[in-house]
């Protein structure tokens, strides 16, 4: 019998792996009406480095009955509506596997308090929209890391990303969740808001006087990562620093940062699961984050711009 897998909060991210698992699973998306009409008429529309097609699968705005005993429950809202997501499925999560596939810290602690059983994902591919159900991927820096949250190793962490290989999509399973999913966010925490307020993609980043801001924004979040008690692949900010020039940021050079495309767009950003997260950590273990402060506090500004 095939796997069972619910999206919630199906948008750029979303939509994509559901369409590429609808190959080798039994898929329902929840998304907004104008994506989900667009699904059952032509199908999503896929391009870029992850290939070309249109890809049908059940989509609406709902969850119907059929998809209350799914295997897996991912959630790719943006990580401003986790929470409401979480309240609007209450009923189908609790005591199910949920997977975040999100940016940030902060998601899998809210999905922890409506079920037991929860898997951390992180993925640092690029999915951009090119109308109503249609996405291009674009760039494509690691593989997809998942682990059971907020450590270890078991079946159905190893079952997912089983799935998620034969999709067609590179995937490692971890023991090690939380460090890659800070390693993720230290990412984005020194690219996002930046190249947001400087409308830049990251590439531009490299420019000596902003790479002096990416770099005062990583030391501070180091050391908050540090005082959580999570160890990251690199041993110093420095070390990480120069991984994220040399080798992150030649792969995504070309990205124009989530955050500036929801600035554009006129919505809320993710800033407080970012730089305002590493703000609010720093504070509580008594480390100075002013670069962390100051950026949070721009981008909302910005926000209400
Ligand atoms: N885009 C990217 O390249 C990457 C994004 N990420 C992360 O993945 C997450 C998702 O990003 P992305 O896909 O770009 O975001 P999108 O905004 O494209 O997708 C989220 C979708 O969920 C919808 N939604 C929210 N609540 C509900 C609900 N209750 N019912 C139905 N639909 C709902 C949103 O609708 P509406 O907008 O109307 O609220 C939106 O269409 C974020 O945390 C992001 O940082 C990670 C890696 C790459
Ligand atoms: C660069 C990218 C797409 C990598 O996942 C990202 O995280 C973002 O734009 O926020």
């Amino acid at each position: 019998m095939d796997m069972k897998i619910v999206v919630l909060g199906a948008g750029a991210v979303g939509l994509t792996i559901a369409a590429k698992l609808s190959r080798v699973a039994d898929v329902h998306a929840v998304a907004r009406k104008r994506h989900a009409d667009a699904v059952r008429e032509r199908g999503l529309l896929m391009t870029g480095i992850w290939g070309e097609g249109a890809y049908r699968f059940s989509c609406s705005e709902d969850l119907p009955d059929a998809w209350l005993d799914a295997d897996y429950y991912i959630i790719t809202a943006k990580s401003t509506d986790t929470e409401a997501v979480c309240r609007q499925f209450a009923g189908a999560i609790r005591g199910r596997e949920v997977v975040s596939l999100q940016n940030g810290i902060g998601n899998e602690e809210i999905i922890g308090r409506f079920t037991d059983r929860v898997i951390g994902g992180m993925i640092i591919t690029g999915f951009e929209w090119r109308g109503d159900a249609s996405v291009h991927v674009s760039v494509e820096a690691a593989p997809m890391k998942l682990g059971r949250f907020p450590s270890g190793m078991d079946d159905a962490v190893g079952r997912l990303a089983d799935l998620i290989g034969e999709a067609g999509i590179r995937v490692e399973a971890t023991g090690g969740i939380r460090s890659d999913l800070w390693s993720k966010t230290l990412y984005n925490c020194a690219l996002n808001p930046l190249g947001a307020v400087t409308n830049v993609p990251y590439g531009a980043l490299t420019d000596p006087h902003a790479w002096a801001i990416v770099t005062a924004i990583v030391r501070e979040a180091y050391q908050v990562v540090e005082a959580e008690g999570v160890t990251l692949p690199w041993e110093t900010a420095e070390a990480y620093l120069e991984y994220l020039r040399t080798t992150q940021l030649p792969a995504t050079a070309t990205h124009h940062s989530s955050m500036l495309q929801d600035l554009t767009l006129g919505r809320r950003t993710e800033i407080d699961f970012l730089n305002g997260a590493v703000a609010d950590l720093g504070r509580r273990h008594g480390i100075d984050v002013p670069y962390n402060t100051c950026i949070t506090e721009l981008i909302h500004f910005r926000e209400q711009l």
